[in-house]
């Protein structure tokens, strides 16, 4: 089975570089040519992630057919533009087994990443990748586990397999839902987190978001068919505790950007902020309660400060946990 990234960011590089260590042949397509010539030249992702050297088993590559002719695809670009990678290049997919790497949900659709894969290359064996892991650190072989989920357990094993490495452990899940929610909505929690640490609010006050805020996570997962055990996994608690407690998460830093000057530049990969919106928006509709990610939600719209967001938390009638 071969393997190839789609997506020359810093996770999609960390991936390709651990892969390649360890043995693999590994295309690694970016869509800016430029970008993929300097990577070719230099034997280094100057801007995304530097300092790291490119094995000689890792080739960029520009065409994205040429990465398509791999077995396994690592889907390795934002959230939001998973779908229209996938809807551009129709022809590629089937048959493939698609690893979604990102965490969020398609704010056009409302769907986590199987299920765009799903929409978008309804021949393909869609999967994910998930877990607490700082692509530098995968980069630097640092020892990392995560969970591998797909529907079919065969699948799961086989990707597993296959995605292992030295330093890279990876868990097996057919529990795909539990999976993508947990690493969709640790990225608001991490949005919330640092907004208490930037306002000076504490690290106690941190602390009974990140629980609260894992109930939340717990809560709709449970609506949607997950398994407990998977949100107290890797994929969920394991993400949360990392991205909710390290200014290296964007998440967080964004956060706490926001909580300092009542301001922040977002990345496209600040990914919490279309996740709290849809998710705020589907707990409104369906009556479940996710009080933390509506109040970071209106916060995000300008409808209150975060000062503003705590007190109306605090405020809330009390109840038993
Ligand atoms: N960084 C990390 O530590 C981790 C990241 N992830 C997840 O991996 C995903 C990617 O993140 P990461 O690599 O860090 O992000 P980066 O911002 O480093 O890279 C994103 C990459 O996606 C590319 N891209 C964006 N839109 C498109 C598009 N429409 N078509 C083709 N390529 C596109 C960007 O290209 P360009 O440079 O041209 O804009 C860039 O190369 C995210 O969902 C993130 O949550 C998961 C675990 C850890
Ligand atoms: O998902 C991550 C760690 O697992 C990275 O977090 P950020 O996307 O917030 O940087």
């Amino acid at each position: 089975m071969s393997v190839a990234v789609l997506g020359a960011g810093a996770f999609g590089t960390a991936m390709a570089v651990a892969l390649a260590r360890d043995g693999q042949a590994v295309a690694l397509w970016g869509r800016d040519a430029g970008v993929v010539r300097a990577m070719a030249e230099t034997r280094e992702n100057a801007g995304r992630l530097p300092g790291v050297v490119l094995p000689d088993r890792v080739t960029p590559v520009a065409e994205i057919a040429a990465a398509a002719e791999a077995d396994t695809l690592l889907l390795s670009v934002p959230m939001q533009s998973l779908g229209g990678v996938l809807a551009a290049h129709p022809g590629l997919w089937d048959g493939k087994r698609l690893v979604a790497c990102c965490k969020g949900v398609d704010l056009k659709t409302g769907r986590g990443p199987s299920g765009v894969i799903a929409d978008c290359a309804p021949g393909a064996v869609p999967a994910v990748l998930s877990g607490p892991s700082f692509a530098a650190d995968i980069a630097a072989g640092l020892p990392t586990a995560l969970t591998l989920a797909a529907r079919d357990a065969g699948e799961a094993q086989a990707l597993q397999e296959q995605l292992s490495t030295g330093s890279l452990r990876l868990y097996r899940s057919t529990d795909m839902a539990g999976v993508e929610l947990g690493g969709a909505l640790k990225n608001v929690i991490a949005i919330a987190c640092g907004m208490a640490i930037g306002e000076g609010f504490g690290e106690s006050a941190r602390a009974a978001l990140m629980t609260r805020g894992y109930a939340e996570v717990l809560r709709l997962a449970l609506a949607r068919g997950a398994q407990a055990e998977t949100l107290s996994g890797l994929s969920g608690l394991g993400d949360m505790v990392l991205t909710c407690t390290s200014e290296k998460s964007r998440n967080y830093a964004f956060g706490m950007r926001l909580g300092r000057a009542g301001q922040a530049e977002a990345l496209a990969t600040t990914e919490g902020i279309a996740t709290a919106r849809a998710v705020a928006g589907l707990a409104a509709r369906e009556g479940l309660e996710m009080p933390i990610t509506r109040a970071i939600a209106a916060v995000l719209e300008g409808e209150m400060t975060v000062e503003q967001a705590g007190g109306a938390l605090l405020a809330r009638p009390l109840r038993p946990e």
